[in-house]
């Protein structure tokens, strides 16, 4: 590239490009002043005498800040960075000013233009085009791509200016203080591609100007811009060579008259003056700058600990994520295994099931055999022993059950499931071979051999009858007796309104003292003799129909009769003596003889209380005065009803005579006490017409099947509980019921099983008649 430099008319000629006189030369400086500067300077030597104006195109921070991205990160660093460029643009106009106060005073007239645009390239372009600049200076290219062969633009900012600006514009390219490139207006111009320019100055314009320069220098700042200023003042005189050759001032300029010192002096006071003024502003500005710079300091301290933070937080949220995805394969593990155990207990379940109704079906096959084998053992003693059903006592075959049968039929013997606790040991409710019963443990052996006991069961078994509770079995392992249940309880709960039951009527009263009558009689007349011996409301049990039965076998006493004496031979109970009670014969108690008197005592007691209902201490007394002052209404029971006072009246007597001290003033069981009662229990007592018979045969309600109103001859239970006459029950259940006929419930169950004791006491009661 060629140039030529001169001075032609009235035109600066440059590098291949003439300036008019008046033409003002713009000099576009970047925000890098240091790398602008050299441009500045080869301006101002290449232009001296015109006007030059420092052109900077300014982006806004914003538009840097747009193009950051938009974390919580990059929103501090926004902020930084707008701060920052506020700084640098402050910075940059204060260094501008800086230099255009030192052109000024070196006698450049200097002026600056800023420009604040989005984009640099097309700021310059516009500008170029709205001031209608016909002369520019700009860098060719960052300083570090200079060399002596650099001929072309390098920077993309010269280049864009170079190929947009309007071709009015005269530009020169310049690098590191030497001219690239100079693109012409479009003239037809060949000196415009003239080669490198070589600046001719005025030597003593230069001169002037480096002393004016020189005055100046030392009021100049020591930060940053400081250093930039100085060296542009240094810049301006090491250019001194160039300026004091090729400087194009007149010479006369530096020849001064008397009066021009004298101005002159005054200049350079006026000059020192200013320089004060601009040290002052300076220093202002510097304090300006510091403070900015300690604001800058800390806005960059907050914004390292705001990524320290931001670090931290990172760290702990990768740390929570690592221990979330830990805590989600656990919970998949997990999820997978319940799975797993969801199987395993749905096959278990299945497994369980089919184990239960395996057993179900097992125990259901040994229910039957048992029945089965009670039947044919029935049947073979049958057969063995014709004669013996015809005895008056016999023992129609006690059931034997194991103690695995006591215990699951007591339900491990639940504590719910007991229901009394005697002297004798607990009773308590079960359910076995599908029949209700009441389980009597006694206690263990001791003294007592196997041998004694099932003796004594023996006995106990032979005692059948309507009125007594019925032994259904034993179970020599456990030593308990097996009891038929009786569902309404004790006599003494139901005079107690136990769980708030209705009291008893009169009748029933009437009856039940009747049935116990009728059952001592039978045990009175036995042979050998029974005395119960403990006879007492707890004793006295009540079914379904409120029928009576004298329980507690564990305590009967065997009196052997000699085969031709009526007399009585007692056996003595020791265990009584030591416990006596209100119902317990004084005599006995004396003696410690037990007689059949003994319990006529304790039956004067009873009937006293049925019909007093009173606290059995001091009973006889109140019940004595009563009638002797005819006042007997206020100690007769009022909640039973509306007694028949008369028959009441009878029955207080024939009491108060059980209860003499002396067994023999009492009353005779049969003759005297039976014969009172018997007549009064009429409406219990269904009335059947005994052939040949004049009197009315009575026949024991229960002796009569519920469907076919007769005398049973094969009595059977039911799974409700109640006996039915065989065929009668199975014709119902064949027939399609599964309901029992009395209860109307369902039943749980269609078997039956024989009830031997009934069958015996119904065979019983045909031979007396
Ligand atoms: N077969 C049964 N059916 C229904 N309940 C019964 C049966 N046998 C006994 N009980 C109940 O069990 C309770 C206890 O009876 P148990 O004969 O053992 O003792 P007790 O008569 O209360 O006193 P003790 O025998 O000491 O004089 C009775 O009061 C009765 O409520």
């Amino acid at each position: 590239m060629e140039s030529f430099e001169g001075i032609e008319d009235d035109r600066v000629v440059v590098g291949g490009g003439s300036v008019e006189e008046e033409e003002t030369i713009f000099v576009a400086v970047g925000k890098s002043i240091e790398k602008s500067k050299t441009t500045l300077f080869w301006a101002v030597q290449s232009f001296s005498g015109k006007k030059i104006c420092v052109l900077h195109v300014h982006t806004p921070a914003h538009v840097v800040a747009l193009k950051e991205r938009k974390s919580a990160v990059n929103k501090l660093k926004q902020q930084a960075f707008k701060t920052f460029r506020g700084l640098e643009r402050r910075k940059v106009d204060e260094i501008l000013d800086q230099y255009l106060v030192i052109l000024n005073q070196a006698g450049v007239q200097a002026d600056k233009l800023w420009i604040e645009t989005d984009n640099v390239e097309n700021g310059l372009v516009e500008v170029i085009t709205r001031k209608n600049i016909r002369w520019l200076v700009m860098g060719a290219a960052a300083d570090k791509y200079y060399s002596k062969t650099l001929v072309e633009l390098k920077s993309k900012k010269a280049i864009f200016v170079c190929q947009q600006a309007p071709v009015t514009c005269h530009i020169w390219f310049v690098c590191k203080g030497c001219l690239i490139y100079t693109r012409s207006v479009c003239e037809d111009r060949s000196e415009q591609e003239n080669g490198p320019a070589i600046l001719l100055l005025n030597s003593e314009v230069e001169t002037t100007q480096h002393l004016k320069l020189e005055s100046l220098t030392p009021s100049l700042i020591s930060s940053d811009a400081e250093e930039d200023t100085d060296e542009f003042k240094e810049t301006c005189c090491s250019g001194q060579s160039s300026w004091s050759n090729n400087s194009m001032f007149d010479c006369s300029t530096l020849l001064l008259t008397d009066e021009e010192e004298k101005s002159e002096g005054q200049a350079i006071l006026g000059a020192k003056n200013s320089k004060q003024k601009v040290f002052e502003e300076v220093k202002a500005l510097q304090g300006l700058c510091v403070k900015e710079m300690s604001q800058r300091k800390e806005l960059e301290e907050l914004l390292a600990r705001e990524k320290q933070e931001v670090k931290r937080m990172r760290n702990q949220n990768d740390k929570a994520v690592k221990e979330l995805q830990i805590v989600e394969d656990q919970k998949s593990v997990l999820v997978s295994q319940m799975a797993e155990s969801d199987c395993v207990v749905k096959e278990l379940e299945e497994k369980i099931i089919s184990a239960v109704q395996l057993l179900i079906s097992f125990k259901k096959k040994r229910d039957d055999l048992r029945i089965e084998v009670g039947n044919v053992k029935r049947r073979i003693q049958e057969l063995r022993n014709p004669v013996k059903r015809e005895a008056s006592v016999c023992g129609p075959g006690l059931l034997e059950f194991s103690f695995m049968e006591v215990n699951e039929a007591t339900n491990n013997f639940d504590p719910s499931w007991k229901i009394g606790e005697g002297r004798y040991g607990s009773v308590y409710r079960g359910l076995l071979r599908h029949v209700h019963v009441a389980i009597k443990m006694l206690p263990s052996y001791g003294s007592q051999s196997h041998l004694e006991f099932q003796n004594k069961v023996e006995v106990l078994s032979r005692v059948r009858h309507p009125n007594l509770v019925t032994l259904i079995g034993t179970c020599t392992e456990s030593r308990s007796l097996v009891y038929e249940y009786l569902r309404n309880g004790s006599l003494e709960d139901c005079l107690a309104c136990k769980d708030k039951t209705p009291p008893l009527p009169w009748q029933t009263r009437i009856q039940i003292a009747s049935e116990i009558c009728n059952a001592l009689i039978y045990l009175h007349t036995s042979k050998p003799c029974i005395i119960h011996g403990n006879l007492k409301p707890s004793k006295v049990l009540l079914d379904t129909n409120f029928i009576s039965k004298l329980g507690d076998m564990g305590v009967f006493h065997l009196i052997p009769r000699g085969e031709d004496t009526d007399k009585s031979v007692t056996l003595r109970d020791n265990s009584r003596n030591k416990t006596p009670s209100v119902y317990t014969d004084p005599e006995y108690l004396e003696t410690g003889e037990l007689t059949p008197e003994s319990d006529v005592y304790s039956f004067g007691i009873l009937l006293l209380e049925l019909l007093t209902r009173r606290q059995v201490l001091g009973i006889m007394k109140d019940v004595k005065c009563a009638l002797e002052k005819g006042n007997f209404n206020a100690v007769l029971d009022c909640s039973a009803g509306d007694w028949p006072l008369e028959q009441a009246k009878q029955l207080a007597r024939l009491a108060l005579r059980c209860c003499e001290k002396n067994r023999f003033n009492r009353p005779d069981l049969v003759s005297e006490i039976w014969s009172v009662l018997e007549p009064m229990r009429t409406p219990c007592i269904a009335p059947l017409t005994h052939s040949g018979s004049k009197e009315p045969r009575r026949i024991p309600s229960h002796f009569v099947c519920p469907i076919f109103q007769e005398v049973m001859s094969d009595p059977h239970i039911a799974a409700d509980g109640f006996t039915y006459e065989e065929d009668a029950i199975k014709g119902w259940l064949k027939s399609g019921h599964n309901t029992s006929p009395m209860t109307n419930l369902k039943l749980d169950h269609c078997n039956l099983i024989p009830n031997y004791a009934l069958h015996q006491a119904i065979i019983e009661w045909q031979q007396q008649q």
